[in-house]
Order: C-alpha cells, then structure tokens, then sequence
C-alpha cells in the first residue's frame, strides 16, 4: 500500500493497475469525497494529465465494455462509483506483459470510496451489481471515436456477476481476445 494525501493505493493482479481509497469525510450534511488530486497523483506514480471526464448510469445487470482506445489516443483511466455498486474490470492487453490475458475484478461502490486506476493498455468494463449504478471516469487524453475500440466481454474469462447481461449493440460485436493483434506492448503501455 503506498499514502499520499490521504489517497491510498492497493495493487491488483494486474502491473500499474491499482485500487485507489479515496479521501472521505462525513458531517452531519452528508459526505464528502475527493476524486483527483495531482500532487498526489505524481507521488503515487500515476497519470497526472486528465483531460476528460464524463458519467454514465446503468441499471443492475448491465455490462459495459470491454473498452479501450488503440495508440496513438491510448489513455490511463480513473474509474468511480459514485452511486451504487459495480463488478468492475482489468483486462491486460500489453504484449510481454506477465499478465497479458489476465484480469483484475474490483468491486466498486460509492459506499467503499474507492476507484480503480487503468494504465494505457488495459480494456475496461463493468457489471452493475445494484438497482442503478453511476460511473464516472477521468481520462489521460480526449475521446478519439476513430480510436475507440473494445474486445468481447465473454472473451477473456470473467466469471461476470450477472447470468443475464444487459448490453449495447457495440458491445455484442467487439472482436475476442483470442483474435486480438494488440497494438500494445508492456510495460510503456503505448
Ligand atoms: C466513451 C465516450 C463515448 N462518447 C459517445 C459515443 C456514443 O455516441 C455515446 C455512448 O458511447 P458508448 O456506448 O461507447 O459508451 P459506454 O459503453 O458507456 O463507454 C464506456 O464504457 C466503459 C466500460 C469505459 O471504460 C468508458 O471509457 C467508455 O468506453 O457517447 C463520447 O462522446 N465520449 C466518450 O468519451
């Protein structure tokens, strides 16, 4: 575990992938949660530039993912649940990478404040495990649609936690892991 500012990290499976506690406090308004710090992110070794964010809401069995950008619009990724829960989800796509084809799983809530950390080269995704569920992502460049790709969510051997799936027309069409020729390589990410 590495501190700084009162943002925590925690490995996964996955190299450069971590889970981030995030600062919290209550009052007797409610609560209070920081997101993004950039000192603390240098200190902690990560993605000091976001450039995007942008927010989503799902309802419970929804899948989204698993999604990336190819280079040379290849991003690291803050991922947050702001409201409910989410099985959220590493994929390492980095040739050389030990892990390459490999997963992490973190289960994400607005109740546990914390986050999940993707460096470039990892596709995300998620499974909503609560009535509705938003997310909210800060992203190391802007979205690029012509780089915006994705790999087939029952391709990489997740144990998803839903039977019944909800997903996107794209997300039924993402070409599997096993065909993937990945543009990435470990452990730059790019
Ligand atoms: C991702 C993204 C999409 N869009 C547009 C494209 C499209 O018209 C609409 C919805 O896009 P999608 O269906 O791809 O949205 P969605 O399936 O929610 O995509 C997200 O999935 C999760 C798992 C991630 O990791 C995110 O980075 C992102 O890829 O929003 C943006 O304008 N900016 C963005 O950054």
């Amino acid at each position: 575990m590495s501190e700084a500012l009162g943002f925590e990290t925690h490995p996964t499976a996955l190299p450069g992938c971590v889970e981030l506690r995030l600062p919290r406090s209550k009052d007797a308004r409610g609560g209070f949660i920081k997101l993004f710090h950039q000192g603390a992110f240098a200190e902690l070794g990560l993605e000091t530039t976001l450039t995007e964010a942008f927010c989503t809401t799902s309802r419970r069995d929804v899948i989204r993912g698993l999604h990336f950008q190819r280079p040379p619009h290849a991003h690291a990724k803050l991922v947050v649940c702001l409201d409910g829960a989410v099985q959220d989800v590493a994929l390492d796509l980095r040739r050389n990478a030990p892990t390459y084809g490999g997963h992490a799983v973190v289960e994400l809530s607005a109740e546990a404040g914390n986050a999940l950390y993707l460096p470039a080269g990892l596709a995300h995704g998620f499974c909503v495990r609560s009535d509705a569920a938003t997310v909210l992502y800060l992203t190391g460049t802007v979205h690029a649609p012509e780089s915006d790709a994705g790999i087939a969510w029952d391709s990489a051997g997740i144990a998803w936690a839903t039977e019944a799936p909800i997903l996107s027309e794209r997300d039924r069409h993402h070409p599997v892991l096993a065909d993937f020729d990945s543009p990435f390589r470990f452990p730059e990410g790019t």
